[in-house]
């Protein structure tokens, strides 16, 4: 026979455990050690000096941390040519004696990969220093001699490592200085002789524009061509003739069909994000654009992506000479997402997320930007609809509004999108720190693109993924990502106000003492009257000043305001959440129990956990304690905590064993006829 009993000593015990647990959980800390950091450097250097000083760390920082991994794991597929091997000797000698450009560093460059060292021109990397880039990330400096040399290569490295000048940079140096210069042509009406492939529009114009900032440096010619923008201006681009064409398949088919472009004498070909090509069905455009240039033994390939599932690799080798070689800096180990992303999930039903996501950002952006991907274009709508001061993005947008809301992003003109995977890709936006996936994506794939879109170029950044117990799980994107999420529960508003108190006490500090004698006479005149003291009236200000009036309290399953989290305990393995709704069902009405959100089996199985609305709360508790609990002794009732029907509370806390004895009573038949056995008892804890 069951009994049911409130752990109240227990309960408040374990509450505070739980607080702080989430005290601990929650950003605070996080934003913390960051505040210290971050002033410090601003004192120090000037915006600009900060970003070359922060992008030289990084570079450094980065490629430290990917050689170490690199040592053990990443895979050269092919074995290194000795041909190369001798070459690379050759540089190091060049290397030691100095780069001859009589800039005073001969022989004292330190950093393996620093620009100097490459084949990199004058202009290049003049270009490269003023965007404050000194050296080359692990993924640039491993591919940079294979692709200059004129090898096909597939290339693998981590999200925001750099693969995009991985390949601009040889590809230019080729073109000028390199074996690429004697195949291209000139002129007014010239046809292209690099064509990149992405998948996105948006990619496609960022890569585009890093084609033009760099490839102006060396006298190359750039023009972008995809969907959704006029053909005209593209057309005219194309007619005067240009040495690089970066786009997405559709459009560069159509401006194929049209007669607007000619690919015969293509000298490289770039397959940036191919997998997600591939897998969008752009296969067989892609195929058809690829197989226009005059004789494919003559054109390099190179193929990117953090992600390269192995049916993509077999297709890759159709497009790649059969000599190509392949540089994977993630290769086979277990983690495949971004390294410097803290991923985090978080259980939380669809009705709750617009009330929920608003404090995470708040909990965790750091101030700065966040992406929030919804798995369909109308929940973007609808989401952004709902967040104060959130833009969506998505195909059914048009192209014009698209690239507003980006640069909007971009310039922060609102500091959070709302989007599907048309952002996933590639995009590389200074100062997102938070990513939110509202559910699971379908493939791995789209986890570790999507969170990659923070945590770039060596900087941190945080991914929440958000999942609802009853339709989803995360173990599948666990286990095929390799990373080993944090489970957190929703940021407590209580743990949110303190924070938002924080920033009002600076507010107020930064308050004109001018102020004070138009104020000063009411709050004196409040400080007497209001019975409280001045801590607390002040406290109620800081509260005011930071936009609260009350504070809810939020479930910890389901992340619904004004709901509380119960947790039944049984003695006895619970297998089934249907027996758990067999179990409220006996005792509550039919339109209670339908209203328990998140059910769920705890790990251990032997309890479940489920949240309902904080006025349902005592029927759950009372009713099925006086429905479940058995006859009492009339001494029990007089010395329980709780008196009445809940005598039993404080007894069974205590001493543990009262309620024991009267399981094998006549009402029994619970745990007897559910659990299977005589001894389960069911113990009920709030939060
Ligand atoms: N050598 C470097 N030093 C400093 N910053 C760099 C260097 N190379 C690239 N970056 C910066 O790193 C950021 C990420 O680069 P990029 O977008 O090419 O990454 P990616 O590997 O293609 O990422 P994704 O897989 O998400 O597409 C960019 O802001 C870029 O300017």
């Amino acid at each position: 026979m069951p009994s049911l009993a409130i752990s109240d000593l227990k309960e408040k015990k374990e509450e505070k455990m739980m607080k702080k647990k989430i005290a601990l959980e929650t950003p605070e800390s996080d934003k913390k050690t960051k505040k210290i950091k971050e002033p410090k450097v601003r004192e120090e250097e000037d915006d600009s000096a900060v970003k070359k000083s922060k992008k030289k760390r990084k570079a450094s920082e980065l490629q430290m941390e990917e050689e170490e991994r690199s040592e053990t794991s990443s895979e050269l597929v092919e074995p290194v040519d000795p041909k190369e091997k001798k070459k690379k000797k050759k540089k190091a000698k060049v290397e030691e004696e100095g780069d001859g450009d009589g800039d005073g560093d001969e022989g004292k460059s330190e950093d393996p990969n620093a620009i100097s060292r490459f084949r990199i021109s004058e202009a290049l990397r003049e270009k490269l220093k003023s965007k404050g880039i000194e050296a080359l990330f692990p993924i640039q400096a491993m591919t940079f001699d294979m692709i200059l040399d004129g090898t096909d290569l597939v290339g693998r490295a981590r999200t925001g490592q750099g693969k995009t000048l991985a390949f601009v940079l040889p590809i230019l140096e080729s073109l000028t200085n390199g074996p690429g210069k004697s195949s291209r042509t000139s002129g007014y009406g010239r046809a292209p002789s690099v064509l990149v492939l992405l998948p996105t529009r948006e990619l496609a114009k960022q890569v585009f524009e890093d084609f033009e900032v760099y490839g102006e440096a060396v006298g190359l010619t750039s023009c972008c061509l995809y969907g959704g923008a006029p053909y005209h201006t593209q057309e005219m681009k194309l007619k005067r003739g240009v040495d690089i064409v970066v786009g997405t398949p559709g459009r560069v088919k159509d401006h194929i069909e049209r007669g607007n472009i000619h690919l015969g004498s293509l000298t490289f070909r770039v397959l940036d994000e191919a997998d997600e090509m591939l897998r969008m069905g752009f296969v067989d455009d892609v195929e058809l654009i690829l197989g226009k240039v005059a004789d494919a033994s003559k054109v390099q390939t190179v193929l990117f992506s953090a992600t390269l599932p192995d049916w993509v690799k077999g297709i890759a080798s159709r497009f790649l000479k059969p000599s190509k070689k392949t540089v994977d800096l993630v290769g086979n180990e277990k983690m495949k997402a971004s390294t410097n992303v803290r991923h985090i999930v978080l259980p939380c039903s669809k009705s709750a997320r617009s009330q929920l996501i608003p404090d995470i950002i708040r909990c965790y952006s750091s101030g700065g930007r966040t992406i929030i991907f919804t798995e369909t274009k109308d929940s973007a709508s609808e989401l952004a609809g709902l967040l104060p001061g959130s833009r969506a993005l998505h195909g059914d947008i048009q192209q014009a509004q698209r690239e507003v809301t980006l640069n909007g992003f971009r310039s922060g003109k609102f500091m959070t999108l709302v989007a599907t995977n048309v952002a996933a890709r590639g995009l590389d936006i200074n100062d997102v720190q938070l990513i939110i996936q509202c559910e699971p994506p379908r493939d791995v794939e789209a986890y570790i693109h999507r969170s990659g879109r923070t945590g770039r170029a060596g900087n941190t950044g945080v991914a929440v993924m958000l999942y609802d117990p009853k339709r989803s799980s995360v173990s599948k994107i666990e286990r095929e990502s390799g990373v080993k999420f944090e489970h957190i529960s929703a940021p407590q508003p209580v743990d949110i106000a303190k924070s938002a108190g924080v920033e009002a006490a600076k507010i107020i500090t930064q308050v004109s003492d001018s102020v004070i004698p138009a104020f000063k006479d009411v709050a004196q005149e409040l400080l007497e009257t209001s019975g409280l003291s001045a801590q607390d009236l002040l406290a109620k200000a800081l509260a005011k000043a930071a936009g609260y009036s009350e504070i809810k309290s939020r479930s910890l399953l389901s992340s619904m305001e004004n709901h509380v989290t119960l947790l039944l305990e049984a003695g006895k393995p619970i297998y089934t959440l249907s027996f758990v709704f067999g179990v409220l069902k006996r005792f509550l009405p039919e339109e209670k129990v339908q209203s328990v959100q998140g059910l769920t089996l705890t790990a251990d199985g032997m309890g479940a956990v489920f949240d309902v609305a904080e006025d349902d709360v005592e029927a759950f508790l009372t009713e099925v304690l006086k429905n479940a609990l058995p006859p009492l002794q009339q001494r029990d009732m007089s010395r329980g905590r709780f008196g009445g029907g809940r005598g039993g509370f404080g007894d069974r806390n205590g001493g543990g064993s009262r309620f024991s004895g009267g399981r094998g009573g006549g009402r029994g038949g619970f745990s007897d006829r559910r659990n299977g056995g005589g001894r389960g008892h069911y113990n009920s804890k709030r939060w």
